[in-house]
């Protein structure tokens, strides 16, 4: 089968599935021979303890000690609290070698950092340190971390401070911190070996208290947030065979998750006896792993790496000298030429055939690669002159100028019945000349003559424009190209005297609709359009916004330092969302909760536009200046709105995802439906599905706003203009019912893009 140049076949579309063996309790020492045997076998990359067993007994009797000499004395506080001396060669058989960076280390998981036991708390954090410092200074780039107990005598901040510390201990070091996706049944049978288990009854105090399902993310939410959200810490997150809701799945999903870990018992045995994963599971690892930054895979517990007995042994053979019932070489030889071998490593077999049997990803994905959550400053094509680059990126989207076309299409037809002559097209904004290519294509498949006009303030583009009129065949030399600014634009001239447009065609709208300026350009060229029968294409657009979790851009933002970095809260940022959750669903659908900000529509009545004309100059007829500077001619314009969501689950506010829709045409036969385009998630497929013109918009919040569950979250949005400029300003509020009264309990800064507004 062919392949279309330029575009990967599709083994090479694959996401590479990184994958790495690890055992809870590693029974043999970790070597460079392991370490080959694991590549051999197929493994990416294995873990490996930083201490030794021997360590572990070291401090659990050190404890024991101190335990004894305590009740032995008369007074406890006299006793001082055991001190783990450093490392010695029989504690760590860690060493800096070729395969350090290839392993992720793991902390002893037998200590408990959060233990409400002072004494235990107090000698996991020696221990920890200890292993921390060592795998640092050996050179190590990952280290796994056991979550901290999720009971609730558990004192997590101890555990999170524990782990701020060790980010600055380590500089260079990647910790992950080993989560369920949410709490289980703590593993009673390990605590004679543990620190836990050592725990005095005394200091668990809050045994009783209820969690739910929620509780994990709740302690990664405190974790993460100690540390400041650094771009060190992620998460290893445990996958159960059984999932929880799709709110928890898509919860975690919006955090940094650096590894996705299945235990042996998330697999299930298919008919064959082979071990795979459920269909949900399978699904969850599908979506898991089109993150921009694809997690690691590891096995857990699934069998050892194949030879791991018997180090120095080549993988798939078997050692006689312990079965001597075992066939000969050459007796094997002859059975594995009629069987097919035994599969060592059937979990790694599994995965990788998940790996190849990737569903194909969806288009925006393939077409936006690498832009996922990367943010922009939003295009200003009024006051900046593209490049053609830009324009030519545009023009790849396969639906807009389709939806354009027949937009223009189905105007010519209700306008020539009325008008019964040429129709009078102009292309406000015309950049390179897609949209006047469409004009002239529905006037060819409509069979209505266009008189058609191109305007466009951008003088490199204008050079483009007339040398198409030039050489295009479509063209053909048929295109009045005028290069001005819309707003100054006097109107067509035909056989010399002005004439009014019938179909002013633009497309000058943001991720927002109005955020590229499209009503102030639109309100200037009005007067060119015939007041009686004229039709704008795009005839309206509307702004909507949701309340979003997105820890991974507000750590992007946090992190970003310097004086060009003064303003980074106080401006929306243009961004493929990806790595996001939802913190308001429609209760009915199930669907984001997205809503109307706002509304703009074309032509304005003639009564505003009046008006705006007489405030120009600052005239008393029309009344004062504006509200927030100028004289208030462009006040029209100006857009309020608070809405109101009810969060669904209890999280963080980020920030707030925006959209926008548009009607370019409404047909008069009714039995046509309006045609439309859309980036809102909820309607984009209805409308205009598959276009990739517009990436959505972020309003960052500068301090994250804890969310409770049913809590309501009230947005107020301002589109603010001086008549210069134009800007956007936007606040977080929330309120909760606590004993049956609504109280605020949490309120954002009131952020303002006014130093970054849009120049008219
Ligand atoms: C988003 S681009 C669209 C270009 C083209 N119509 C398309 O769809 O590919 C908007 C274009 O409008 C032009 N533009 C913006 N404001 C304008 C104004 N006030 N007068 C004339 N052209 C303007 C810009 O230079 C740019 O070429």
């Amino acid at each position: 089968m062919e392949t279309l140049p330029g575009v990967a076949p599709p083994e090479q579309q694959n996401t590479y599935y990184y994958v790495g063996q690890h055992e809870t309790k590693r029974t043999v020492p970790v070597t460079t021979e392991l370490g080959n045997q694991a590549q051999d076998a197929g493994y990416d990359m294995m873990t490996r303890p930083i201490t030794s067993p021997g360590f572990q007994a070291r401090v659990l009797a050190l404890v024991e000690a101190y335990f004894e000499a305590v009740s032995a004395s008369s007074n406890a506080n006299a006793v001082p609290y055991p001190l783990v001396a450093p490392l010695t060669p029989e504690d760590t058989n860690l060493v800096p070698d070729e395969y350090i960076s290839t392993m992720i280390c793991c902390t002893s998981t037998w200590i408990d950092l959060a233990s409400p036991d002072p004494v235990i708390a107090h000698v996991s954090r020696q221990v920890f340190n200890h292993e921390v410092a060592y795998a640092a200074f050996c050179g190590v780039n990952n280290i796994m971390i056991q979550g901290p107990n999720l009971e609730t005598s558990s004192v997590i901040s101890q555990y999170a401070r524990a782990i701020w510390h060790s980010l600055e201990v380590g500089p260079y070091i990647n910790l992950q911190i080993l989560l369920p996706m949410q709490p289980t049944e703590s593993k009673a049978a390990d605590h004679g070996l543990s620190l836990a288990g050592r725990a005095r009854d005394s200091f668990k105090t809050l045994k009783s208290i209820a969690t739910d399902a929620l509780w994990s993310w709740d302690t990664w939410e405190l974790i993460r947030s100690t540390c400041k959200y650094h771009s060190r810490l992620a998460i290893a997150l445990e996958i159960p065979q059984k999932l929880p809701s799709s709110a928890i799945q898509s919860r975690w999903f919006s955090e940094p998750l650096r590894t996705l870990v299945i235990p042996e018992s998330t697999f299930v045995q298919n008919a064959k006896g082979f071990p795979v994963l459920n269909k949900p599971v399978q699904a969850l690892l599908t979506k898991y792993m089109r993150l921009k930054t694809v997690p690691w895979i590891i096995l857990s517990d699934v069998g050892p790496i194949p030879g791991q007995d018997h180090p120095g042994m080549p993988v798939n053979l078997t050692d006689r000298s312990a079965s001597p019932d075992l066939p000969t070489p050459a007796q094997s030889k002859r059975k594995q030429q009629t069987q097919k071998p035994k599969d060592l490593t059937p979990h790694l077999s599994y995965i990788r055939h998940l790996q190849r049997t990737q569903p194909p990803r969806p288009i925006i994905d393939r077409f936006a690669a690498g832009y996922q959550d990367y943010l922009q400053s939003p295009l200003q094509p009024l006051t900046d002159n593209l490049e053609s680059i830009t324009y030519e990126v545009f023009e790849k989207d396969p639906i807009k100028y389709e939806w354009y076309e027949r937009a223009v299409a189905a105007a010519l037809t209700d306008l020539h019945k009325k008008l019964q002559r040429p129709i009078v097209v102009a292309v406000v904004g015309a950049g390179r000349g897609p949209l006047v290519t469409r004009c002239l294509k529905a006037s060819a498949s409509t069979g209505i003559p266009v008189k058609q006009w191109a305007v466009e303030k951008n003088p490199n583009a204008y050079v483009l424009l007339q040398r198409r009129n030039a050489t295009d065949p479509l063209w053909n030399k048929r295109v009045t190209v005028v290069k001005t600014d819309m707003r100054a634009w006097k109107g067509p001239l035909i056989d010399d005297t002005p004439q009014k447009v019938d179909i002013l065609v633009s497309e000058l709208l943001g991720s927002f609709a109005d955020n590229e300026l499209s009503p102030e350009c639109l309100d200037g060229v009005q007067h060119v359009l015939d007041p009686e029968h004229g039709v704008s294409i795009p005839t309206s657009y509307t702004a909507h916004f949701t309340p979003l979790a997105h820890p991974k851009i507000y750590a992007d933002l946090y992190g970003r330092s310097g004086d060009a970095e003064a303003h980074k809260w106080e401006l929306p940022y243009v961004t493929l969302l990806h790595q996001y959750d939802n913190l308001c669903l429609d209760t009915a659908s199930g669907e984001p909760d997205i809503q109307t900000a706002w509304e703009f529509t074309h032509p304005l009545p003639e009564a505003i536009l009046a008006q705006s004309k007489l405030r120009r100059g600052g005239s008393v007829q029309a009344g004062g200046s504006g509200m927030v500077g100028g004289d208030g001619w462009n006040e029209h314009n100006a857009r309020f709105c608070k809405l109101r969501f009810t969060a669904s689950t209890r999280g963080v506010c980020h920030g707030l995802g925006g959209y926008f829709e548009t009607v370019l045409y409404i047909p008069e036969d009714k039995t046509k439906k309006p045609i439309e385009l859309s980036i809102n998630p909820n309607t984009m497929d209805a409308k205009s599905k598959d276009m990739i013109s517009w990436f959505p918009i972020f309003f960052p919040l500068k301090t994250p706003v804890t969310i409770p569950t049913n809590a309501e979250i009230e947005v107020s949005m301002w589109r603010q203009t001086d008549d210069r400029k134009v800007w956007y300003e936007w606040q977080v509020e929330v309120f909760a019912s606590l004993g049956g009264v609504r109280q605020r309990v949490g309120c954002s800064d009131l952020h303002s893009s006014i130093r970054n507004g849009c120049l008219m």
